[in-house]
Order: structure tokens, then C-alpha cells, then sequence
């Protein structure tokens, strides 16, 4: 595939698919006719999958999530294409920069934060090994909100991804399903017959999603809503233009916009009905196609792996019992035993706010048929389990938790620490009725986005020294250990993140307007905002830095550039007076000539996929500081060690593993573990006791309590003050001092420069299990029972 081929391509589709003479286009039209160009790449193998996949008569896999944060895809594809050097030339030929034209695609933000972004690293591991299987979700008209701040304030505005063409997507018309919705049901003799009262109909747009190479690649199917009779032309010719478009506008409310909670359930009925709608669509589609291959439909486990991506999709277990007992004539109990043998769970949080209850009274104005399934379930699980107490209807509530658990044959969390507190907490009786159904699938990231995009200094000098097949064999970088005393390696590593931190010192001052200098630690706490990840901690600590350094200028101190950058749920007040305190404690210290040198706060708006794309590998510092049990996993984590960032954290989620496979001696451990913090809370006071135990701590609090980063407001931080100390339920205090200390022995770290960097190779040396290949691979073996259709890649 030569340059001239791509270029030619290109222009072809520059002239015929956006019908754009080269000397009047603008930098989107070359995105776009390079996408379609690259696109075209992308078919045959695409074509050859599918067909490889029918020819195999096998299994196959289908990913439910309400989320996919896919972020830019044009890159993604030229990565996994081998196609950057032809690309990068097609666009200066004609007359564009590389980068300007990557950067005029939006980011497809379908999603919130860990979870989401989880599934697509998922999508790319699957094509990359030959696992054959589709995502399945919402095309949402409207992604996670833009952020921006007004005076610090965060202010959210509606995504628009879809103003332009997606140039992804292949619009399939001829995939429809009609989704019912209320209603009633009837006996129908002896057969109960649900009558809905409402239909939408569901639309499929297909996005090819390529792997490494271009070997394999599977389908993501995302389901629009639209009006079964759109326009009412009768009201329009009675001059009724609102009425005459209100079908269409409500039918496509189910996928305008994707919620933006990510950690407690909203419980709107919308949110629902969004549940229900991709859901069946997606179950429909499924059994299509199984149906167009196979007989017998008590076969499906052999055929169907369908995982739960928390429980968003848990309608999924009684929707298939209906599709097989109402609609196939399946017996009840046959039909029961053949979805959970199709259904995986992954849960994702222990938070018991995010776990989905709905009001029974909801359920059944929704989905009638569903809550008298859900409630055979339930009594065939009591009848199974009589002293058992666990209950998937109880207080008028459906406990989705519950009813994926029971409806699964596998349930598993998502790292070890976070397995072990599900069996120990949320689904402890569950555990014991089913001993071996839970298992552990830690996760993992993609290195073709999270290094090989990303990071192309880094990847050019791990290609350079140990080969290429590191890429989908991520734990060949392990062959690097050996470099790391080689003076010359180590000093073209250093190399490698600096130029890194001058890119991100450039973009800061472009874009933010920020001089930062790229020899101090950059420090980065990059995620959703919520009260666990405690975000307020750090700015506290950014806080009583401030102060020492005042109180010392002429001591021994680590110039540092504190960088956050994350969303609060709209209706979170306690996160987003956090964002506030963020930006105004870095308006007074930034202005502080005392300090200017030694410390900087920034916090550029609106955190996506592209942002994380171009911080992650600048880092010096990565913050994983959340109360110990309750971040399932972290993937941010993940990706931070894989880019030379050591970290600073809890031992909590994922953080127990990599301090375990990078070597404690390069983590920065602080914090009271999991059982600590449960004990530490039955203490009263606990809170006061360790803000009068530390003078720190308590000057900082009094700080931001008597408004010295609020212009003397003394309001506007009541919340978070006295919830912290009177509540703290997230011991913010408690920790304070280590976390503290912790940060003193990065400064002492940092200022001898070698050592430093021999931990952070050595972090990227020993980080390569974190690839989402081995989670993968681990789904297929523990899981789904799926083997992969294409041989290892050889390189
Ligand atoms: C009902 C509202 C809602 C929406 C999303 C969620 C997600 C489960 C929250 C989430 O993203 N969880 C994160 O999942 C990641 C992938 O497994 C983990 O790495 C993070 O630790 C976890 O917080 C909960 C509740």
C-alpha cells in the first residue's frame, strides 16, 4: 500500500464522495476523504471476517454496553492499518498538517467515564485477536457534555459529534426492529400475551472496528430511535408544526443523549426505556442471526456469549426468556437455563448509589411482561435456595444487581481486590448459594491508542530496541528490563518523556494560555470528579505545599505543575464545588510570585479521550489516590504506568496489581488499606481527631473555609469543609498525612533525575500484563468459551 494509493484515494473521495476541488478544501474536507479513503481499508478484511465467522458455524460474542467512549477513530484505524507515514504525507501533499487534521474529527463521547472507555479498549482487543464479536449500544445524538468553566464553575453545554457526517458508520436501514413499550398483558389460553401500547422502532448503524494489523475485524452496532409514523401531516396542514413533528421528536428522545451519571443510578424513566431499547434491538438482531444458521434454539449457549457491561443491560436475561417462552414457544425453566447459559456479568462498582434498583410500579408500567418474568425468576431462585437471602424483588424494588447474578452463568469483577469485596459485600449471599460463579477478569487498556498512537516517541524507541510484535504481545516489554542500565537507552527514554511535556508545555500555552515548565513534575489527576477518587485531597495537599514553600522559599523544594482535569455529573453539588475549589485555589497560588516557580495548578476544561491521548504520556506523576475499596479497578492507572509515570496510591482496585507486577520499590504507596478504612469509620470523630492530629491539614481546611481562595467568600466551600470535618466518609483526613508524606518522598525522588527514570521505565518495562489482550484472553478462556479465529499475530 504506497503513499500514491492512499493520496489517490484520498483525492478520489475529496472530489466524488465530498464532491471538494483540492484547491477550495477546507481541513474537514481532507479529514473526511482521507477517513473514507482509509475506511475503504478497512472493508475487506471486514467483509472477510464476517464471512469467516459464518464459515466457522461458531461462536460468537456480543458486548451489551450503554457506553463505548471511542473518542477519534481516524488515527485509530491508520495505527492498526500500519498506514501513519503514507497518511501523514497525503495530508502535507496536500498542502494540511498531520495534526490539524486528526484534531478536526470530534471525539464519539458515548460514554462516561471508566466503564465506557473499558468497552472500547474490549472492541479493539477483540479484533486484534480474531475474537468474533459486535458490540452492541446507543448512537446517541448527543454524547457526554461539553464542559466548560465560568469563573471556575463547571458549565455544561450539549456534545454535538453528529453536526458533521461520522464518517465511520455505515447507516443500515434494512436492520429494524420495532421495540414495544408498555401496555398490558393478557391470558390468552393459558398463554400470557403482552399487548404494548407504544412502539419504536430501532435503527442499526454498523462501525467496523479494525485490529492490529488489519487481521480481523468485528462490527459495532450502535441502535438509533425513530418514530414508527414520524410526521403527522394532518396537524401540520392544521398549522400544528409542533404537533406535526412531536411523534418523531419523542420517538428519538430514547437515543438523544447519553446520561451523564456515572456513579449513582438516576432512576428516570427515560433511562429505562434506553435500557430496554438497545437492549432488545440488540437480543432481536442476535437471534437473527442465530436463527439464520442454526435449528435449535436450545443450541444458543454453544453459539452466544452475550456480556452484561454492568447492570445497564440486565433486562437482557428476562427479554431473552420472553423472546424464547412467549415468542418460541420454549418452556419456562428450558428457557431460563438457556439464557444464563448465554450471559456473562461484569460488575464495575461497589458503590451501593450506583446500583440499579427500579421501583417495582415503574417496572411494570414499562415493561409488564418483564416484571412477571423477573418475578418467576425470582421464585424459581427461592424455590431452588429456600433460606436463601437475596432477593431480586424486595421493598418494591427490581434489584438489577440481583437479577444479573442469578440470570448469569459467570459473574465477575474487574481486579482482584475488587472481586474479593464483591463476594465479601454486595453479592455475598449470591457467593455462597453459587460458590464458583464469580471469577476475577482484572482489566486492561489497548496499547494501540494508549502507546502506539499516543506515545509515538516511546513506541519508536521500544520498536527500536526490542522489535515490533511488543504491540500485541504486550508483555514482551519486559525485554526492556535489561536496558534500563544501559546509559544510552535510559537517556533516550528520558528523551522520549520530555519531548512529551514540551508538547503538552506547547498545547497549555496554545490552548489554556499556561507557560508551565517542562522540567518540573508534571503531576496529573486525570477522571470522573467524585468524593472517592478525592480529588479534594490532592488540592489540599497542593494547598499545604503552598504553604510550606511560603513559609521556606529558600528550601529544598521539586518545582511541580499540579494537573487535573475531569467531569462532575450535573447534579453532583459536592463534585462540582470541588471543580470550583480546584480552579480557584490554582487562581491564588498562580498569582503568587512567592511560589510561581515551585507549584502551578491547571485544569484544562472538558477532559475526553483526546485529552487523556495527549496528557498520559507527559506525566511524570500518576495520581491513583482513591479510599481504598471503593475504585473497582482504575484503567487510568493502567495507562500511566505503561507511559512512564509512576504512581502515587491507595491500595485500591487495580493499583494492588501493578504495585505488585511494577515492584513496590516504584509505587508511591500511602493510605490505610480496605479493612482499615471500614474500622477507621466506627471511630467517632475520626475526622476531627486527624485534622487536630495535623496542623497541615487543619491550616489548609481553615484556608478554604475563611474564603482565602474565595475572595473572602466564606460560603462558597461550607459543603465540602463540613463535610469533611464532620463526615469524611471517604476519610480524606485520616489519609492526609500519608498521602503528605508520600508526596514528600516523590519530591526527594524526583530531584535525583536517573533514579527517577529508571522507575519509570521500569514501570513501562513491567506493565505490558495490562494490555487488554490478556483480559480479553481471559474472558475467552473463563467466560465466554470462545476461541479466536485468526493465529497469533508473528509480528
Ligand atoms: C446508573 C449510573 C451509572 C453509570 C455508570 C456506572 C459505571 C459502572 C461507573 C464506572 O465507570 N465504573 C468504573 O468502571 C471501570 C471499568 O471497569 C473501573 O476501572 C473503575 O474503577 C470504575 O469506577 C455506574 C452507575
Amino acid at each position: 500500500m504506497t503513499h500514491a494509493d492512499l493520496r489517490s484515494d484520498t483525492l478520489r473521495h475529496l472530489e466524488f464522495s465530498l464532491g471538494k476541488d483540492l484547491p477550495h478544501a477546507h481541513v474537514y474536507d481532507v479529514r473526511m476523504a482521507l477517513s473514507l479513503a482509509v475506511r475503504d481499508r478497512i472493508i475487506t478484511p471486514w467483509f472477510a471476517s464476517t464471512r469467516a465467522a459464518y464459515a466457522a458455524r461458531g461462536k460468537r460474542v456480543y458486548y451489551l454496553s450503554m457506553e463505548f467512549l471511542i473518542g477519534r477513530l481516524l488515527e485509530d484505524a491508520i495505527v492498526n492499518l500500519g498506514l501513519m507515514d503514507e497518511a501523514r504525507a497525503v495530508c502535507e501533499s496536500c498542502g494540511f498538517d498531520f495534526a490539524t487534521v486528526l484534531a478536526n474529527e470530534p471525539d464519539a463521547a458515548l460514554g462516561n467515564g471508566g466503564l465506557g472507555r473499558l468497552a472500547a479498549c474490549f472492541l479493539d482487543s477483540m479484533s486484534t485477536l480474531g475474537c468474533p464479536g459486535h458490540g452492541y449500544g446507543i448512537r446517541y445524538e448527543h454524547g457526554l457534555f461539553q464542559q466548560r468553566f465560568e469563573d471556575g464553575v463547571q458549565i455544561e453545554e450539549p456534545e454535538e459529534w453528529l453536526r458533521q457526517k461520522h464518517a465511520w458508520e455505515f447507516e443500515r436501514p434494512e436492520v429494524m426492529y420495532g421495540i414495544a413499550f408498555g401496555g398490558h398483558v393478557r391470558d390468552h389460553d393459558g398463554r400470557r400475551v403482552w399487548e404494548p401500547d407504544e412502539q419504536v422502532l430501532a435503527k442499526a448503524h454498523d462501525t467496523p472496528v479494525i485490529g492490529w494489523r488489519g487481521r480481523w475485524a468485528n462490527t459495532l452496532r450502535l441502535w438509533g430511535a425513530e418514530a414508527v409514523h414520524g410526521f403527522d401531516l394532518a396537524a401540520f396542514n392544521r398549522g400544528d408544526y409542533m404537533g406535526a413533528t412531536a411523534p418523531e421528536a419523542l420517538a428519538r428522545t430514547i437515543s438523544r443523549v447519553l446520561y451523564p451519571d456515572d456513579t449513582s443510578d438516576a432512576g428516570k424513566e427515560l433511562r429505562l426505556r434506553q435500557e430496554y431499547f438497545f437492549t432488545a434491538a440488540s437480543l432481536r438482531d442476535i437471534l437473527r442471526r442465530f436463527c439464520g444458521e442454526h435449528e435449535d434454539l436450545a443450541a444458543l449457549p454453544r453459539h452466544v456469549a452475550i456480556q452484561l457491561n454492568d447492570t445497564h443491560p440486565a433486562i437482557a436475561g428476562p427479554e431473552l426468556i420472553r423472546l424464547l417462552h412467549d415468542e418460541h414457544g420454549m418452556d419456562f425453566d428450558t428457557a431460563e437455563d438457556t439464557a444464563r447459559g448465554c450471559l456473562g456479568y461484569t460488575n464495575h462498582t461497589l458503590m451501593p448509589e450506583a446500583l440499579e434498583r427500579w421501583p417495582e410500579w415503574l417496572m411494570d408500567r414499562v415493561l409488564p411482561r418483564h416484571l412477571e418474568i423477573i418475578g418467576r425468576i425470582d421464585e424459581g431462585h427461592a424455590r431452588a435456595h429456600p433460606h436463601r437471602n437475596a432477593h431480586i424483588l424486595s421493598d418494591g424494588n427490581v434489584n438489577m444487581g440481583e437479577l444479573s447474578f442469578i440470570m448469569a452463568h459467570k459473574v465477575n469483577g474487574v481486579s482482584a481486590l475488587h472481586t474479593d469485596l464483591v463476594k465479601d459485600t454486595v453479592f455475598a449471599e449470591l457467593h455462597r448459594l453459587h460458590p464458583d460463579r464469580i471469577v476475577n477478569q482484572t482489566n486492561g487498556v489497548t496499547p494501540r491508542r494508549w502507546i502506539v498512537a499516543a506515545n509515538p516517541a516511546l513506541r519508536k524507541l521500544v520498536g527500536d530496541t526490542i522489535g515490533p510484535r511488543w504491540v500485541s504481545d504486550l508483555e514482551r516489554l519486559s525485554e526492556l528490563e535489561p536496558h534500563v542500565d544501559d546509559a544510552g537507552f535510559m537517556d533516550a527514554y528520558a528523551a522520549a518523556k520530555r519531548t512529551n511535556k514540551e508538547a503538552l508545555a506547547r498545547w497549555l500555552r496554545e490552548t489554556q494560555g499556561v507557560t508551565v515548565n517542562p522540567a518540573a513534575m508534571f503531576d496529573i489527576q486525570i477522571k470522573r470528579i467524585h468524593e472517592y477518587k478525592r480529588q479534594h485531597m490532592n488540592i489540599l495537599e497542593t494547598i499545604a505545599l503552598w504553604n510550606a514553600i511560603r513559609e521556606d522559599p529558600n528550601g529544598e523544594w521539586t518545582p511541580r505543575v499540579k494537573i487535573f482535569g475531569g467531569k462532575a455529573a450535573p447534579g453532583y453539588v459536592l463534585a462540582k464545588e470541588i471543580i470550583h475549589l480546584i480552579n480557584d485555589v490554582g487562581r491564588v497560588i498562580n498569582a503568587d510570585p512567592v511560589t510561581r516557580d515551585w507549584l502551578q495548578v491547571v485544569y484544562p476544561p472538558n477532559y475526553n479521550v483526546t485529552m487523556a491521548e495527549r496528557l498520559i504520556p507527559a506525566a511524570d506523576l500518576s495520581e491513583q489516590i482513591s479510599t481504598a475499596g471503593k475504585e473497582a479497578s482504575g484503567t487510568g492507572n493502567m495507562k500511566f504506568a505503561m507511559n512512564g509515570a509512576p504512581t502515587i496510591g491507595t491500595l485500591d482496585g487495580a493499583n494492588v496489581e501493578i504495585r505488585e507486577r511494577v515492584g513496590a520499590e516504584n509505587f508511591f504507596l500511602f493510605g490505610m488499606t480496605a479493612p482499615e478504612v471500614v474500622a477507621r469509620r466506627t471511630v467517632e470523630g475520626h475526622a476531627a481527631q486527624a485534622i487536630d492530629a495535623s496542623p497541615r491539614l487543619a491550616q489548609a481546611l481553615e484556608q478554604v473555609a475563611s474564603g482565602v481562595f474565595s475572595d473572602g467568600d466564606t460560603d462558597r466551600y461550607r459543603g465540602v469543609v463540613d463535610n469533611l470535618r464532620h463526615h469524611d466518609f471517604f476519610v480524606v483526613c485520616s489519609d492526609f498525612d500519608g498521602y503528605w508524606d508520600a508526596q514528600r518522598r516523590v519530591d526527594a525522588a524526583f530531584r535525583d533525575p536517573a533514579g527517577w527514570m529508571r522507575m519509570a521505565a521500569l514501570n513501562t518495562a513491567r506493565s505490558g500484563w495490562f494490555s487488554s489482550d490478556r483480559t480479553i484472553r481471559g474472558y475467552m478462556a473463563e467466560v465466554w468459551d470462545i476461541a479466536p479465529l485468526i493465529a497469533p499475530a508473528s509480528d
